[in-house]
C-alpha cells in the first residue's frame, strides 16, 4: 500500500485522514504536519488504526510516496518542488499557487524529470472532464461565476485591500471581475477551483471569473461556461460549505478522497 503524507489538518485534512483510517482509501498514513499543532494533535486523536505520527515535510518527502497538500498556496509554493525533485507524487488542493507560470513549469519538469506525478482532484467544481476533452480542440472561451455566502468571502485580500466590507449587504453583489491569474491571488482560500479550470484547457489569463458575494443564499454556487468546436457547455454545481470551513465546500474533500481512490485503484474510470 502507497505512504501518504498529509499537509494541512484543517477540514480536507481531517476527512482525508478519516478515509484512510476507515480503509475506504487503502494506502497507509505515515504522518501529518500543520502549523498549528492543535490542529495536527486533533486529527491524530481522531483516528483509530495504524501508527500517524505528526512529521515535518521534510520527513514526508523522505519517506511518502504521496503528500496531499491540503493548507494553503504558500504550502504548494514551499513543498511541490523539492517534493518533485525527489520523485515523490502531491496532491494539490491549493491550485491556485500554480497561476505563477515560473513555478508551474519547475514543478511539471521536476516531476517529468523524476518520474513523480502531481495530482489537481477536480475540487468543487465539476465539468473538468467534458472541459479536457474538449480542450483538444479548439476553445474560445472559459467563464466561471462563483457565488458565495459573505462567509464564504470574508478575509480575502481583494476585499481587505479594497476596503470592501460586505456584512451590510441586502442583494447580490459582484465583487470581483477579472482573469483567473488575478482571481486567484486576490482570493487565495476561496477560488481554486478557477485555477483548476484554467490548468483543464484555456490557461489562466484567458480564463475569466465573477465573483459574486450573495447574502441570500447558503450554497457555494459554481457555473462554468464554455464554448469551443466542440459546441457549448454549461454547468452549474450548488455546494453545500464544510460544516467546519465555510469558504470550502464538502464536494472538495470528497472530490479528493476520490482523487486517492482512483489512484489506489487497478480500474481508470473516466477523463
Ligand atoms: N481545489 C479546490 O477546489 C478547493 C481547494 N480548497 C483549498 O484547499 C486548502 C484546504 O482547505 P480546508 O481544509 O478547507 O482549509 P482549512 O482552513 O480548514 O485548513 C487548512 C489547514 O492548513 C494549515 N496550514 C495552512 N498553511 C499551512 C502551511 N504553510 N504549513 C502547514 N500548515 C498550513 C492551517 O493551519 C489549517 O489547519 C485551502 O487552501 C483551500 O483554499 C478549498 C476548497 C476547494
Ligand atoms: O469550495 C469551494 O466552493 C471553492 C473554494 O473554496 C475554492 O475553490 O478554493
Amino acid at each position: 500500500m502507497i505512504k501518504i503524507g498529509i499537509i494541512g489538518c484543517g477540514f480536507i485534512g481531517t476527512q482525508i485522514c478519516s478515509a484512510v483510517d476507515s480503509g475506504a482509501v487503502p494506502a497507509v498514513l505515515f504522518g501529518v504536519f500543520d502549523f498549528s499543532d492543535e490542529k495536527a494533535n486533533a486529527v491524530l486523536k481522531s483516528l483509530k488504526s495504524g501508527n500517524p505520527k505528526k512529521c515535518t515535510p521534510e520527513e514526508m518527502i523522505e519517506s511518502c510516496d504521496l503528500i496531499v497538500e491540503c493548507a494553503s498556496q504558500d504550502a504548494v509554493l514551499k513543498y511541490a518542488l523539492p517534493a518533485a525533485e525527489n520523485g515523490v507524487d502531491m496532491m494539490v488542493l491549493s491550485v491556485g499557487a500554480f497561476q505563477n507560470p515560473d513555478f508551474y513549469q519547475k514543478v511539471k519538469e521536476a516531476a517529468a524529470a523524476n518520474n513523480s506525478k502531481i495530482y489537481v482532484p477536480s475540487g468543487a467544481i465539476a465539468g473538468t472532464d467534458g472541459l479536457k476533452s474538449a480542450a483538444v480542440a479548439n476553445l474560445s472561451s472559459v467563464s466561471v461565476t462563483t457565488r458565495k455566502p459573505v462567509s464564504g468571502l470574508a478575509g480575502s485580500p481583494y476585499l481587505v485591500e479594497n476596503s470592501i466590507d460586505l456584512s451590510n449587504l441586502k442583494e447580490p453583489t459582484l465583487v470581483f471581475e477579472g482573469s483567473a491569474a488575478e482571481a486567484v491571488v486576490a482570493f487565495p482560500k476561496n477560488v481554486n477551483v478557477c485555477a483548476t479550470i484554467s490548468l483543464c484547457g484555456f490557461g489562466f489569463e484567458k480564463t475569466a471569473v465573477r465573483i459574486i458575494a450573495d447574502p441570500t443564499i447558503s450554497e457555494n454556487i459554481h457555473e462554468l461556461e464554455v464554448f469551443g468546436d466542440f459546441g457549448h457547455m454549461k454547468m452549474m454545481i450548488e455546494n453545500k460549505p464544510s460544516p467546519l470551513n465555510p469558504k470550502t465546500s464538502y464536494l472538495a474533500a470528497l472530490s479528493a478522497v476520490s482523487t486517492l481512490k482512483k489512484i489506489t485503484d487497478p480500474m481508470q474510470i473516466g477523463v
